[in-house]
């Protein structure tokens, strides 16, 4: 590709015809012409696999120019607007598939970067090339703009930064976010997006926010959190980025290596990559700015290179142990962030900042809060605890940048053991209120003013309102079975929590076995299948799919039309239930059902978890009790069912203790080698078997184990035969289940209405089941 090639670029327009934009080339008439070199070219985007047939690769255009004809007959040029050229490319980049050309090199490593980097790799010459055209670019940019500033001379400061972007084609009507007077570009992303109007949290902290103010904001899961810090962080630098000083800030240069506006901090990997995605759309049409992420599991050079690519990057989002690691790696990290910061965000603080959990952030908050001159004793606080953080306090310099603290769940009583010892206040006395969840954040934080703003916007309660509730009372070996009728009798897209990573490995073959499309997801699984697991669970062409995951997602995980959350096991603390819960009925209208399975050793940390989740509900106030609704099952088409459950655990439990004594075996043997002994397999099991004694469950597991290739076989056999058929479940009446989700929804709320259900189910094509008659 040519991109200086003369001939190749689209011909600048004859002196006698009207250039573009030709009505607002008289607000700097005072620019000197300049030649065609010193333009800011942009290459014409072309499709990516189109072939070079008619030499169109590496065609240039430039925008917001004058032609001028001199004396003798030449032409010159004039840019008449370098803030509005800005604004105009923002624009034309908006009808191209990511950001123009320009991002197309970055498009790919984003993708690698999200995705595991191992589906799409570009082809090598093709990106070698692209970087080079991007560096001629860039160079070009920077001498057009340098040649354009010292022409024009000194600029008078326009009353609004906002004055400088298009007033051409506004054809944008969100009149319900006026009162927060956001830029265009802002309002063109969110008229992209769809929201038409601001959430609560959004109303409430945007203002706050722009103002200047250190802000906690605590607002039920999934009402907009996100955007309510990234609209504010995105308005400053839109305002910087057109060089308006604000409140004595330095005005942004574009070309100069930049300082990072923003830190992010997200306690998981998944949640950081979506809060990368969620603000990459609202900055769709923010020219220039670099939204990077930082987390683990993806290669650390890589994210190296893409924080300093470019300048620098404008907005970090990153996972604390991986941040860590990137300021230990030098380059002046820490300098440019304690000097450049302007927001420092605390996502999901609560959990960020639980005793014992992230000790990294505690670390990278205290090098980022270190006087200049006190650079030497990075380690002496390790492991100390909280009565020294005065001291620590003492030491730090004064911050300049706004802290800003979200999250569902302040409360420290909910993040307090669900089972074990009761606790005196169980009833919820023990919660924390505004005042004790300030003192607690400002103990930890390093805020800017005495006071934050502080807004609880509904201090009722931390659940989302459309989310319905309820309990499915079983023995705790029936819970697969329970979990089985849920998802066959409701097809929707569902997630599933357990408590442990083995739980989660054991249910999703099992699931599997019975046909259902289960993806797993836990924090031992490499970080490309954690993404591929979310990719498949979240895709539109799978309405029905399941996750069956841990914890790690548990909290702010943003995944459209998930209908229904099934806490397997009981989660330990009350704040998981309402993260856990939360992955359902999120944004504006969207609405959901939480499904507690609950066995009768939970029965009592149940009662505990419901009166700390629902303290502020009338019943609990005045009778110190929450009846949680029953979830109505129809145990008869419970019991149908069991024979298939019980043949798929049979094949799934052989498979994996198939495995693991494949595991024990290969060690056995390793260290047989070692000691310099023969191996006999049989020897060392009956030894083994020995060893263990009599315990029931390890000798299922060992017959399992045991179960021959004809067992297995068998086995198979029979599961598929009963898959082929129907479960009558015994009532004549016609019963569609299309398993779209605003059925999967009137069934979920016949569910926790009691009404009566009728059907079949269990069909091997589950999309057949609207077929069924009596
Ligand atoms: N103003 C709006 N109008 C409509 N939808 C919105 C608006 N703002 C955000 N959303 C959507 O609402 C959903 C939830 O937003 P977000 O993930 O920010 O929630 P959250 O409050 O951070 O939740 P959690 O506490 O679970 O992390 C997202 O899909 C987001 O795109």
């Amino acid at each position: 590709m040519a991109a200086g090639d003369r001939n190749k670029r689209a011909r600048p327009p004859p002196a006698t015809q009207e250039p573009r934009k030709r009505a607002r080339a008289t607000e700097n008439d005072t620019a000197h012409p300049i030649s065609i070199d010193g333009l800011a070219w942009q290459e014409v985007a072309m499709p990516d696999r189109l072939e070079d047939v008619e030499g169109f690769m590496g065609m240039e255009e430039v925008d917001g120019v004058d032609v001028l004809r001199t004396d003798d007959g030449g032409l010159m040029y004039k840019v008449i607007d370098v803030p509005r050229r800005k604004a105009a490319t923002a624009k034309a980049n908006s009808a191209k598939p990511e950001k123009g050309e320009q991002a197309e090199g970055e498009k790919d490593e984003e993708e690698e970067q999200e995705w595991g980097g191992i589906d799409d790799k570009p082809d090598k010459t093709k990106q070698k090339a692209k970087r080079k055209q991007k560096k001629r670019k860039e160079k070009r940019h920077a001498a057009a703009a340098a040649e354009a500033a010292e022409a024009a001379g000194p600029q008078p400061i326009p009353e609004s930064a906002f004055d400088l972007l298009p007033e051409e084609d506004e054809d944008i009507s969100l009149p319900a976010w006026d009162s927060l007077e956001l830029s265009l570009p802002v309002l063109r992303a969110l008229s992209q997006m769809s929201f038409t109007s601001p959430t609560p949290i959004q109303l409430a902290a945007i203002p706050e926010i722009v103002a200047g103010r250190d802000f906690i904001g605590k607002a039920s899961t999934g009402s907009g959190k996100t955007l309510a810090f990234g609209i504010p962080m995105l308005e400053h630098y839109l305002k910087q980025s057109f060089s308006v000083p604000i409140d004595g800030d330095t005005p942004y240069d574009k070309n100069a290596d930049r300082m990072p506006l923003a830190l992010v901090l997200s306690p998981t990997r998944e949640l950081a990559h979506q809060l990368h995605s969620h603000l990459t759309a609202l900055a769709a049409f923010i020219p220039d700015i670099r939204i990077v992420s930082v987390t683990g599991g993806l290669s650390i050079q890589k994210q190296l290179r893409q924080l300093t690519e470019n300048g620098g990057a404008d907005v970090i989002i990153a996972t604390p142990g991986r941040l860590w690691e990137v300021v230990s790696e030098g380059h002046g990290w820490i300098e440019k962030l304690r000097k450049g910061l302007k927001f420092l965000v605390v996502d999901e603080a609560d959990r960020l900042l639980q005793e014992g959990h992230y000790k990294e952030v505690v670390d990278v908050l205290h090098l980022l809060d270190k006087p200049d001159d006190d650079d030497d004793d990075d380690n002496e606080d390790e492991g100390e605890e909280p009565e020294n953080e005065g001291k620590k306090q003492k030491k730090t310099a004064k911050v300049e940048r706004q802290t800003l603290v979200f999250s569902a769940t302040f409360h420290k009583g909910l993040q307090q053991k669900l089972a074990g010892k009761s606790t005196k206040n169980s009833g919820g006395g023990d919660l924390m209120g505004q005042k004790e969840s300030m003192e607690y954040l400002l103990k930890k934080l390093h805020f800017r003013e005495e006071s934050p703003k502080f807004i609880d916007v509904n201090p009722a309660g931390q659940l989302a309102e459309r989310l319905s509730e309820g309990i499915i009372e079983c023995g705790a070996m029936e819970k697969d079975l329970y979990l089985y009728y849920l998802l066959l009798r409701y097809p929707s897209r569902t997630l599933i929590f357990t408590n442990s990573i083995s739980s989660t490995k054991r249910l999703a073959p099992l699931l599997a076995m019975l046909r259902l499309p289960v993806f797993p997801l836990h924090s031992r699984m490499i970080q490309k299948a954690r993404m591929r697991s979310l990719e498949r669970f979240s895709s539109p062409t799978n309405p029905n799919s399941i996750l069956i995951a841990t914890d790690v997602a548990a909290r702010g995980l943003d995944i459209k039309n998930v209908d229904m959350v099934v806490h397997y096991h009981l989660p330990r603390a009350a704040d998981m239930y309402v993260h856990r819960s939360g992955r359902t009925a999120r944004g504006l209208d969207a609405r959901g059902v939480s499904v507690l399975l609950c066995s009768p050793d939970e029965v009592v940390s149940v009662r505990r978890l419901v009166g700390k989740v629902h303290e502020s509900d009338p019943t609990v106030k005045s009778t110190g009790r929450y009846m949680m609704k029953g979830f109505n099952v129809d145990r008869k088409l419970v019991n149908r069912l069991k024979p298939r459950l019980d043949l798929a655990k049979k094949i799934a439990d052989s498979s994996i203790e198939k495995q693991k004594k494949g595991h024990e075996d290969e060690w056995l043997k390793t260290a047989a080698e070692e000691l310099g002994v023969d191996y006999d397999s049989e020897d060392f099991g009956r030894n083994d078997n020995a060893r263990r004694g009599r315990q029931g469950g390890k000798i299922k597991k060992e017959r399992a184990a045991n179960a021959t290739k004809a067992d297995l076989a068998s086995w198979k056999m029979q599961l598929d035969e009963l898959l082929k058929h129907r479960v009558n479940s015994g009532f004549s009446e016609r019963y569609l289940t299309s398993g779209t989700v605003n059925l999967a929804h009137s069934l979920f709320q016949a569910g926790l209405e009691g009404r009566p259900q009728g059907g079949f189910l269990g069909l091997e094509e589950r999309s057949a089941l609207d077929e069924v008659g009596g």
